[in-house]
């Protein structure tokens, strides 16, 4: 039995467009399935949980929403075992990106039904000071990129964009706002077992594949593996050059800067005496200490045509 979660609310509703449309399909009147719409914030992870208890009935779950959606079910599921499914409906999308899954709704069902290979994904894992640990999917930033996101998930633009598929747009709108009044943070960091204090720190971030905003290629040499993972550290630089910097974002020609450091790292601890603002797959909030680490154990997703093939 295949279980839909779908997003309502993610990309202005495209969710719901396309699992209407998924419905009126051959395929889907053949699968045997169950579905759940999402009710307010957080209610996916409490549904994915709930199915944590049955899961041995459930081939796989399929999410229709944005990444915000994805990130809550894995969370809820916390089980390596069962195969998760996305096809993409938010404003950004960028995990769909990281998988390089372009395929259309039907054709990502059809994989799934018709046994196409699973792919290993290996998630972050985090633990915000002294919370229980949780996974990410994407990307996980502290200071300047975790306060954009959260201007660009405030904004009025995001609606207006995500309806015209210009997501990004609302991004850069909200880059322009938070730059004018942005203070870099002070942060101490560990990484590789050495502690490093960082005194005009603009961001850092870490990343499980390249993309980030709705495409952007903040850390163009992360691959999704389940060892190390990349850091982006930008630090002592001027607000013009980070206007700048971010111009060449999109072809990640913004790590030649001199301010720009990758490292790579299996452990990254940071820490800072103020809270400072921290975004986890585009989702916000602020604290003083956070630690990452890799999962080693990777989990299954379906639906990638393995083939080259991306019709519906
Ligand atoms: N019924 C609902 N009403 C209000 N918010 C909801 C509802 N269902 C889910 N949410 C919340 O919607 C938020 C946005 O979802 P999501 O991130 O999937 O979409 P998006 O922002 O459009 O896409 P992306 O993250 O790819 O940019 C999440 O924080 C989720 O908890």
């Amino acid at each position: 039995m295949y279980f839909f979660i779908i997003n309502p609310k993610a990309g202005n509703g495209r969710p719901k467009r396309i699992f209407n449309k998924l419905r009126k399909s051959k395929l889907y009147s053949e699968t045997e399935s169950i579905y759940c719409y999402t009710r307010y914030k957080g209610h996916a992870e409490v549904i994915a949980h709930s199915i944590k208890e049955s899961y041995s009935l459930v081939t796989a779950v399929i999410v229709i929403g944005g990444d915000g959606t994805l990130h809550e079910v894995i969370n809820g599921l916390r089980n390596h075992d069962i195969t998760v499914s996305f096809i993409p409906g938010g404003s950004g999308n960028d995990f769909a990106r990281g998988i390089s899954n372009r395929a259309k709704p039907l054709k990502i069902v059809n994989n799934i039904v018709n046994g196409e290979k699973d792919l290993p994904y290996w998630l972050g894992n985090y633990k915000i000071d002294n919370k229980k640990s949780r996974f990410f999917i994407n990307s996980m930033g502290f200071g300047f990129d975790a306060e954009v996101a959260q201007a660009a998930n405030a904004s009025i633009h995001k609606k207006l964009t995500t309806l015209f598929r210009f997501g990004t747009i609302s991004y850069l709108i909200a880059l322009i706002q938070v730059l004018l009044k942005y203070k870099p943070m002070e942060v101490t960091l560990e990484v590789n077992g050495e502690v490093r204090r960082v005194p005009n720190c603009w961001m850092v971030t870490v990343a499980n594949h390249p993309f980030y905003g709705g495409g952007m290629k903040i850390i163009p040499s992360a691959r999704n593996q389940p060892t190390v993972f990349p850091v982006l550290l930008i630090h002592s630089i001027s607000k013009w050059k980070v206007l700048t910097l971010f111009m060449t974002v999109f072809t990640g020609k913004h790590v030649n800067f001199k301010e720009v450091e990758i490292i790579e790292t299996t452990k990254l601890g940071v820490f800072s005496k103020n809270k400072v603002h921290y975004q986890v797959d585009g989702q916000t909030d602020t604290c003083n200490k956070c630690v990452i680490t890799k999962e080693s154990q990777s989990i299954r997703i379906a639906g990638k045509t393995t083939k080259k093939d991306t019709s519906a």
